[in-house]
C-alpha cells in the first residue's frame, strides 16, 4: 500500500485527477485495446472529475478508448433522478468528455429483477478482463463503494440493504431526510474490487479519519470493508491533512518518508 497525505482536497483532486491520466497514457489505449476504468460517485471525487475535465479540455488525454464502471447505483431511481448516481456522473464527469455512450457503464436501479441486473454487470467486467484502475471513496464508516459493514471481503455485485449510518451520511442529498434516501443499492462488491489491477481510494476530512486509521491500519476486517485494501497487491490511497487525524504520528511519518524516497 502505498499512502500519500496532501495539504489541501485542491491538491488531491490534482495529484489524483494527474495520476490517472499519466495511467491512461502510459497504457495508449486503442479501439481493440481500451483502458477500464472504475469510477466513485460522492463528494470526494468531485475535485479530481473537476481536474480530470480540465486535462482533457487542455488535450493532455482522451477518454475515446475508455470503458467505464461504476461502483454503485441507488435501487429504485431513476436514472433522470438528480440524485441518482447515473445523473450524478452525466453531469460531474461524462457530458464534458470525448467518452462514448457505449463505453460507459452503471448499474442499472430501475431494472425489474436486480439480482438478474448484477449478474448482468459482472458478465459485462468480465468481458472486458480486469479493470485497470478502479478508483473509490470511503464512507465515514469505512463502506467501500455500497459493502457496508459485515459484508463479505469475498462479495460480488449484489444488491445491499442500505445501514442507517449511510442513510444519515447520504440525507444531505435528500432534503436532509434519511428516509428519502433509498433503503437498498446495487454494488459491486468487494472482491469486484480487489480483482482490478489497481485501486486508488481518495479520502478528506476529519470525518473520514477513522475511516482512513481503519484502512491503513486496522487489521482486514469485514466491518471496514475499506480495510480491504490492505489485501491487494498495488493499492494506493491519497488522503488530506485533516483525514490523518487518527493516523499514529510514527505511521504518517513512515509514509511520507517512502514518498520522499520514491520521489528523490
Ligand atoms: N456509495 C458511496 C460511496 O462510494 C462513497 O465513497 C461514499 C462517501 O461519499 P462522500 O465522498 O460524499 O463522502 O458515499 C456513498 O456511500
Amino acid at each position: 500500500m502505498r499512502l500519500i497525505p496532501l495539504a489541501s482536497p485542491e491538491q488531491l483532486g490534482q495529484r489524483a485527477a494527474r495520476y490517472i491520466v499519466d495511467r491512461i497514457n502510459r497504457f495508449a489505449p486503442a479501439e481493440d485495446r481500451p483502458f477500464v476504468l472504475g469510477l466513485p460517485t460522492g463528494s470526494t471525487p468531485l475535485g479530481t472529475y473537476r481536474e480530470l475535465v480540465r486535462l482533457y479540455r487542455a488535450g493532455e488525454v482522451s477518454f475515446r478508448h475508455v470503458i467505464t464502471f461504476n461502483m454503485d447505483e441507488y435501487a429504485g431511481l431513476p436514472p433522470s433522478h438528480p440524485q441518482s448516481y447515473h445523473a450524478f456522473m452525466h453531469e460531474h464527469l461524462f457530458r464534458h468528455l470525448d467518452i462514448a455512450p457505449e463505453n460507459i457503464h452503471l448499474l442499472d436501479g430501475m431494472a425489474p429483477d436486480l439480482p438478474a441486473e448484477c449478474r448482468r454487470y459482472e458478465e459485462k467486467m468480465a468481458q472486458y478482463g480486469p479493470v485497470h484502475l478502479f478508483l473509490g471513496g470511503v464512507g465515514s464508516d469505512g463502506h467501500i463503494a455500497f459493502n457496508e459493514a459485515a459484508s463479505s471481503l469475498a462479495s460480488r455485485t449484489r444488491v445491499m440493504a442500505l445501514t442507517d449510518s449511510t442513510r444519515r451520511a447520504n440525507a444531505r442529498f435528500f432534503d436532509n431526510d434519511p428516509d428519502q434516501v433509498p433503503a437498498s443499492a446495487l454494488t459491486v462488491g468487494v472482491a469486484n474490487l480487489l480483482e482490478a489491477e489497481e485501486i486508488v481510494l481518495l479520502v478528506t476530512g476529519a470525518h473520514k479519519a477513522r475511516a482512513l486509521q481503519a484502512a491503513v491500519e486496522g487489521p482486514v476486517n469485514h466491518l471496514w470493508t475499506v480495510s480491504a485494501l490492505q489485501l491487494h497487491p498495488n493499492s494506493l490511497i491519497f488522503c488530506d491533512d485533516d483525514a490523518t487525524l487518527e493516523l499514529k504520528v510514527g505511521t504518517l511519518r513512515y509514509f511520507q518518508q517512502r514518498e520522499s524516497q520514491a520521489g528523490a
